[in-house]
This record gives C-alpha cells, structure tokens and sequence, in this order.
C-alpha cells in the first residue's frame, strides 16, 4: 500500500454538519480502538450500485459510475485521509458475465488485493430486485472460496436503490426485512455457515441510496423512506465490524492459493497402511496358512 497516493478527504467537508459530527465521532472511536486506516473491499454483481456507494462514502466522485456497461474494468483503490485518519475504499468489476461467476475478475481481483489487509467486506446489491437466485450464492461461494470464510466475518451486505416503494400491502420495513432475509440466507449459505457460527455473527445489512434525488432530513442528510440518515449508519456499521474484530484480513499467497491439493490428507496416510497391514494382509495371511494346513496331500507326496 505505500505507493498508493493518499489525498486529503475534500468530501468530508460536503457533507451536512450534522453528518461531520457523527462522522468524527466515530473517527474518534477508531482512534481510541487504535485503528488509524481502514481498508473496505467493495464487491458484487455489475450495476448493482458498487461505485456509486464508495463515491457517496467518500462525499465525491472518485470513482466512474455509468448506466450502461461496466465502468470499473479493473479494481481501483481510492485513498483519503482527514485528521490522521485513512480510510481506502476498493471497488471492483462486477462479478458477473453472461449469467456466470467471472472467474477471470475475480482472478485479478485477488492478484490486486495480494498482501493488502482488508477490514471491511462490502457485499452490494440491489434492495428493488425481488428475486434471489442460485446465480447470488454462487457469487457468495466464489468470495468465499477465494477469500476464505473468514471475510464474512467483516462482511456487511449493502442494498442499494433504497428509495423504493414497496409491493402493494407491504410496509417499507416489512419489505426491506423480506428482501433482507432472503439475501442473507443465500450469503450464509453460500459462506457455509454453520448454526453455531450464525448465531455468534450475524452478517449486519445496511440500506442506501445513492441518487441525487434522495429525500433529505431537516439537517440536510440524505435519508431513506423510514427516516433513517443513511451515510453516517453505514459508517457506523463499518466502525462496529472493525471494533468488534481483532485484525484484518491480510490477503496473502497462501490464502488465495488455497490449501495444496499434494498434502490434503497426508496425515492419514500412516493409518490407512497399518489398517491394511493388519486387517487386510494379516486376515489373507491367516487364510493362506490355513488353506494349506487344511490341503490334502496326494499319496505320492
Ligand atoms: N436510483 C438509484 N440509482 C443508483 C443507485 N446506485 C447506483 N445507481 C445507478 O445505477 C447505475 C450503475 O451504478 P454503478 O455505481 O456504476 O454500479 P457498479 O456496481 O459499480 O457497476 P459496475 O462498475 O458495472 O460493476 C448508475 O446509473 C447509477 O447512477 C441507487 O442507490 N439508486
């Protein structure tokens, strides 16, 4: 990370200050946890709303956001700092080409994350999609193979295109639930979740959104439907995943190469040789021995 060029964060500044107040707040925090960088990986499916998210983060357009194709070809870091506070947010490609897992983005997503240490998964989505797929859980799996289960751990689903209006008949909350809970059984499964691992974590979920003409509080901030002031909530989710976990997660060679298919189950082999020894070719010795004290000999012999 020490050749990645860390500007001051200008967009704090856009923000309302009643947003600021909170923010520093939980810079503060950080600080006092000893945490002065951290580092969020921002992934998911393509024009789910990734870039866009990091740019409301941020309070600025770092990253290019566009309606029609891919605009994030590769991952990209963006680095602020504001008062001896760093935070790096990575966007990523979609995950997604023609209906399959993109191995090849993935591939470069790993080779770019190689020794860097990531704090904070963000796994982004849509909230106005009402389906939930295996096309999802395969993604999950892919994360979680490439990473290791361990990243879930940091992970926070984000849905994007929060100013919806819900189906007929449904509440802004009820909806948000639904959809919230369908998604999050897809990520534990497809992190291979046991029981006991979703009730000692359960992944946080936040909702954003990210258009110019998102309703606003009397402060200023931008908020969703049920009056929730959006940006200072993912950033205090963010700040509670990172408190609440000793360290990062360092990238390295071994993680992303996975364990070495040549040693897998090295370990059994003196066991399954001495099982062999004594309950195959002992039993066939005994057989044998017995088969012939058993023989009748011609008379001539
Ligand atoms: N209304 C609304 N539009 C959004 C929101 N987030 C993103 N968009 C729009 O959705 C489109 C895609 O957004 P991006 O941020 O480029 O999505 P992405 O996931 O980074 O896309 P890729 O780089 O292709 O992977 C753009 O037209 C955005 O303006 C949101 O929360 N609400």
């Amino acid at each position: 990370m020490a050749s990645q060029v860390i500007r001051e964060w200008v967009g704090f500044q856009q923000f309302p200050s009643a947003t600021q107040s909170k923010l520093i707040e939980l810079i503060r925090k950080l600080k006092q946890e000893s945490v002065s960088t951290v580092t969020i990986l921002v992934m998911g499916k393509g024009g789910v709303g990734k870039s866009s998210t990091v740019n409301s983060i941020l309070g600025e357009r770092a990253v290019a956001v566009s309606a029609f194709q891919s605009e994030t070809p590769r991952p990209v870091m963006v680095s602020r700092s504001w008062a001896e506070f760093t935070l790096n947010i990575i966007d990523t490609p979609g995950l997604v080409e023609g209906g399959y897992v993109n191995d090849q983005a993935l591939d470069l997503i790993k080779r770019f994350l190689l020794n860097k240490t990531i704090d904070v998964l963000l796994y982004v989505d849509r909230l106005d999609t009402y389906r939930v797929d295996n096309l999802d859980r395969q993604i999950v799996k892919a994360i979680t193979d490439s990473f290791g289960k361990e990243i879930w751990r940091r992970g926070l689903v984000v849905l994007t295109h929060a100013q919806v209006s819900p189906p007929d008949g449904l509440s802004y909350d009820e909806f948000t639930s639904r959809r919230s809970e369908a998604l999050l059984k897809i990520v534990r499964l497809g992190a291979r979740m046991k029981k006991q691992e979703i009730k000692a974590a359960s992944i946080p979920l936040v909702c954003v959104e990210n258009s110019g003409r998102c309703n606003k509080n009397e402060l200023d901030e931008k908020i969703l439907p049920n009056g929730t002031a959006w940006i200072p909530s993912i950033l205090q989710t963010i700040t509670e995943v990172v408190v609440s976990q000793s360290k990062g997660i360092l990238i390295d060679q071994k993680l992303i190469e996975g364990p070495n298919p040549n040693t897998k189950g090295k370990l059994l082999i003196p066991l399954i040789a001495t099982f062999q020894y004594f309950f195959v070719v002992k039993r066939i010795q005994t057989w044998i021995k017995n088969d012939i004290s058993r023989e009748n000999r011609p008379s001539w012999a």
